[in-house]
């Protein structure tokens, strides 16, 4: 399977009107391999807080209806990274909220197969938490050429390592994790992606934002971990695409090698 991370970089001198078909034209660049990938929240601002209300659609708003055109277009499966969610049923969650953080998947035809509304919410009280209700349901997608199945979770969602356990337990022999992750903690991204694909024996496509917006600067580092937890590739710091050729095959046989996960005592 062969596969592009796309880390887009981005600034506040960028509007969104402009982001949106720039990283579709950047998506449709992408044709040849069998997934694309795109990072957390890359058109409202990652850490855009005060926009996200203003920036918040519905799935089928204008970013899904470009992400999927550009699925179609490039003929790709694509995980467009997430939006900031405002059903227009008028949905709220069980904090009241009515946004949510929420990833979307696209087949090579553009049609919508998954979307993940993130767990886990960043922010201590402020931030997520404060603007955005808690998704509720893990969420695995499969990936294309029957390769496989696929565990979504976002950015903060890395450190609560039983969310994995419960995508692998439900079959999952890769995790796809877009994200919005500062420079600060770049060496907390890095390690826990290593972290969640030796212990589960996953491989981990990790897909992290660049450039510096809303005063935070992104740690970029967006990276591919294979299931015995080598990085087989590994971005820089500024805009970038990675491509990588992915055999999930191996990962069954490196379980039957190296059979840790049947010593796991519940
Ligand atoms: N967007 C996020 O979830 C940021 C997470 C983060 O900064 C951290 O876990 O550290």
């Amino acid at each position: 399977m062969r596969i592009a991370v796309v880390q887009v970089a981005y600034g506040d001198d960028e509007p969104m009107s402009e982001r949106i078909p720039r990283v579709a034209d950047l998506v449709r660049a992408q044709a040849g391999h069998d997934l694309v990938v795109l990072p957390e929240l890359w058109a409202p601002g990652g850490f855009s807080y005060r926009e996200w209300a203003d920036r918040a659609q519905p799935v089928d708003g204008p970013i899904g209806a470009a992400m999927s055109a550009a699925a179609r277009d490039a003929q790709v499966m694509l995980h467009a990274g997430s939006i900031v969610e405002r059903p227009t049923s008028g949905e709220v969650g069980s904090d009241g909220r009515g946004l949510w953080n929420t990833s979307l998947v696209y087949a090579a035809d553009g049609s919508l197969v998954a979307t993940y509304r993130k767990i886990h919410r960043f922010g201590f009280g402020s931030g997520e938490p404060a603007l955005m209700d808690a998704g509720e349901d893990i969420v695995l997608v499969d990936l294309p050429g029957g390769a496989g199945r696929a565990g979504l979770s976002t950015c903060y969602d890395l450190r609560f390592p039983e969310l994995y356990r419960r995508q692998l337990d439900a079959g999952a022999m890769a995790f796809i994790v877009p994200a919005a992750w500062p420079a600060a903690r770049v060496r907390h991204w890095t390690l826990l992606s290593h972290a969640r694909a030796i212990e589960n024996q996953c491989v981990v496509i990790a897909c992290n934002t660049a450039g510096t917006h809303a005063g935070t600067t992104m740690g970029g580092h967006s990276q591919v971990i294979s299931a015995t937890g080598e990085a087989l590739a590994m971005a820089g710091s500024g805009e970038e695409v990675l491509s990588v050729d992915v055999d999930l095959a191996a990962v069954g046989t490196w379980r039957e090698e190296f059979p840790v996960l049947q010593d796991r005592r519940l």
